[in-house]
């Protein structure tokens, strides 16, 4: 470490580093040497470098200290709401008896495609700053509800626009093929051929940071999402898959061998698929705001990902029809309390595996070179975090490197 260059130091912390691959990595009266965007040292405040230049110093009163929290999952931007359909699933109707009807996504589509780029940007931003308020510092967005080059288009705009006038940084995901618009109905495959059209162009506008598809009985086969990864390997984009939500068609398996960076949902994944995860690195990616709001009864096979070694990520999956939160910290609580995981692996959950989903290897934990981004909670130990669901504890964010 050079002495003549400035640091900032956040010290009076009690820091949940993440550092070891188990185990919280509690730092009690830790402290945080950062320089520009990124930390720089990690320790107990005793063990601090003397003789460094320090000219700016942050008491955190010895508030908990957690890396930034990932968002890795979510679809942000879109119009309308799904509250009538919420209440026709009450009454007996399925997600997908509705979707088979033509509401649920195509719904949403509809009510995307009639909103003004304004109010696209105007609720999508309040969303953001929702998460943001439980210390969410990066957030991961599809699109999904446009399903035309157009209006894909503008709601990756809306995604970008996030990332570049709110502190958080915004990674984007081309879900085209996320269902089948109502113009191509009967013709799913003249639709796929239409994305495979439109990914380079959305690409090439720098709209696009990974492709994701639905591959479910609802939505489009293995041989279809094939042929979207194919464009997206031929455009150096990472892939990623809504895989086996609600039945198992070998999605995982298939985006495995894409490598893909993430699968998710996963409830009806076989062992075949987590075999295959495990080989690629592939995250699994559980939404339990989705398990939970469609009333599913299959677990995902969490103990065989385990045992595999799959690293498991959680995240809120926000979006009007499966998943309306905005709270992450009620994700991690539903990750403990429905799929049964620790406290400390919901939390790693959506710090460091999540940024492994999205292929960001520079932050999800508190280690030197690490990206600075910080959530700073009124709280004793991270086990309140899952803990204390519906509650919003006291959380500011620090933003590589500065308070936001
Ligand atoms: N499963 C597909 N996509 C979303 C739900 C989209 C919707 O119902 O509007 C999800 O992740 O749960
Ligand atoms: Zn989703």
């Amino acid at each position: 470490m050079t002495t003549s260059q400035a640091f900032t130091l956040w010290h009076r912390a009690r820091l949940v580093t993440l550092a070891t691959e188990q185990g919280w990595g509690l730092i009690d009266q830790g402290a945080l040497l950062t320089r520009g965007d990124r930390i720089e040292w990690v320790g107990a405040e005793a063990d601090l470098p003397p003789g460094l230049n320090i000219p700016e110093r942050h008491d955190l009163g010895g508030a908990l200290v957690t890396p930034g929290l990932v968002d890795a999952h979510t679809h942000l931007v879109y119009g309308g709401d799904r509250a009538r359909e919420f209440e026709m699933r009450l009454q007996g109707a399925s997600y997908e008896d509705i979707a088979l009807a033509g509401g649920g996504i195509v719904s949403t589509v509809a009510a995307t495609r009639a909103a003004s780029d304004e109010a696209l940007w105007q609720s999508a931003r309040q969303r953001a700053h929702a998460l943001m308020a439980e210390g969410v510092t990066t957030l991961e967005v599809k699109s999904g509800y446009g399903l035309s080059a157009e209006h894909e288009a503008r709601c990756l705009r809306v995604a970008r626009r996030l990332g570049a006038e709110l502190p958080l940084t915004v990674r984007t995901t081309c879900l085209s093929a996320h269902a089948l618009p109502p113009e191509f109905a009967g013709r799913a495959d003249d639709y796929i051929d239409a994305v495979c059209q439109w990914l380079p162009a959305l690409h090439a506008e720098g709209l696009v940071d990974a492709v994701d598809a639905f591959c479910e009985r609802i939505a489009f086969s293995p041989a279809q999402t094939q042929r979207v990864f194919e464009v997206a390997h031929r455009l150096g984009l990472p892939v990623k898959l809504h895989a086996e939500q609600l039945s198992d068609q070998g999605g995982a398996a298939l985006a495995a061998s894409f490598g893909a960076l993430s699968c998710d949902h996963l409830e009806y994944l076989s062992d075949a698929g987590i075999a295959a995860m495990a080989q690629a690195g592939t995250v699994a990616m559980l939404l339990p705001g989705a398990y939970y709001f469609l009333r599913e009864t299959k677990l995902p096979p969490i103990a065989a990902l385990r045992a595999s070694g799959v690293p498991i990520a959680i995240a809120t999956d926000h979006n009007p029809g499966s998943s309306p939160t905005l709270s992450p910290l009620l994700m991690l609580n539903m990750a403990c309390t429905l799929f049964r995981l620790t406290p400390e692996e919901a939390l790693r959950g959506m710090t460091q595996h999540a940024a492994k989903a999205l292929g960001l290897a520079d932050r999800g934990r508190l280690l030197a070179g690490s990206r600075a981004d910080l959530a700073v909670w009124g709280l004793k130990h991270p086990n309140e975090l899952a803990y204390a669901f519906g509650q919003r504890p006291d959380c500011r964010r620090v933003v590589a490197g500065r308070w936001a």
